[in-house]
């Protein structure tokens, strides 16, 4: 399982380090496999290059070695490569490089911005496809030869643009090595059709929140117990996705909410977010409490 963390904040707004160092160990003790933090899920978009370190920094020290710790870096050039440089000193195992926004940028300037970027780390880097970053898959191909590109994570939900991409980089010769990664929103909700076409990882956002439903879910999957995945999805998934689908920024800010639910008070989220009403709150503390009934009985 892959653990993408919340950042929490404290009440004046500030990053609360000693809860997100809780949320790491919570995370880790329930069977994480590596922590990727302020990612996506982590409010990347609303944190300092000072944030980034410093979360980093935690989670190298929570994790101690349990599991490889992956850090973001993106945005403008100069911006990732600082962000990519500080990450690395923190002590980081690898970076996800998120890629630029407001701009579209030809395909040419894509891997221009990745090269841009890895050159200032020695660390492997997983690129994110998602926003107007949308790869062909002979730029899927050129980014996985550079030399410290590992991975590609998805997080367009073009399952044929994905196909395509999986299959040129396989064909190259060291391409079987390279990884994908399903990042879209609740990824499980695609898990099934991307595993169709060779990309079994996926990100978590739900086990931030509900690792024995997220876990269960994954074993299930990988088991072929498809009652179980069927049951989850139509029970729990789907109507966490349709949840999510009321207000922008739900994929984020119901996650924040639902660690918050079983425990540990991470606070809100930063504006342009806003957090979920006290009815949506409700509405996911009984879908949480029905996903876990489901995986227990
Ligand atoms: O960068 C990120 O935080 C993500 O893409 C991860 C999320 O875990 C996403 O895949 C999800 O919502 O399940």
């Amino acid at each position: 399982m892959l653990f993408f963390p919340v950042t929490p904040f404290a009440a004046d707004g500030s990053l609360d380090e000693e809860r997100l160092a809780q949320h790491i160990d919570n995370g880790v003790a329930a069977g994480a496999g590596g922590v990727f933090v302020a990612c996506g899920t982590g409010e990347f978009h609303a944190l300092t290059s000072q944030e980034i370190e410093r979360a980093t920094r935690i989670a190298v020290e929570t994790t101690a070695g349990r599991v490889p710790v992956l850090a973001a870096a993106g945005g403008p050039t100069p911006v990732a490569r600082d962000q990519a440089v500080r990450v690395e000193r923190a002590g980081a195992d690898g970076i996800l490089l998120l890629p630029p926004y407001l701009v579209t940028a030809p395909q040419e300037g894509l891997v221009r911005y990745v090269e841009d970027v890895t050159a200032a780390t020695e660390l492997p880097v997983v690129f994110y496809q998602r926003g107007t970053a949308r790869l062909t898959e002979a730029t899927a191909a050129r980014l996985a030869a550079l030399p410290n590109v590992v991975g590609l994570k998805d997080g367009l939900g073009d399952v044929e643009r994905m196909h395509r991409i999986v299959r040129a980089v396989r064909a190259v010769p060291g391409g079987q090595d390279f990884q994908f990664f399903n990042g879209l929103p609740t990824a499980e909700m695609t898990a099934p059709a991307y595993r169709g076409i060779g990309v079994g990882l996926y990100s978590s956002a739900v086990f931030a929140f509900a690792p024995e439903i997220a876990q269960a879910f994954h074993r299930a999957l990988t088991d072929g117990d498809e009652a179980l995945v069927n049951t989850l999805l139509d029970e729990f998934y789907a109507p966490l996705v349709t949840l999510r689908d009321e207000v922008p920024g739900y994929a984020v800010a119901l996650v924040k909410a639902g660690v918050t639910l079983r425990g540990l008070d991470v606070g809100g989220v930063r504006a342009p977010l806003i957090d979920p009403t006290p009815e949506h709150v409700a509405r996911l503390a009984k879908l949480i409490d029905h996903g876990l009934e489901v995986v227990a009985a």
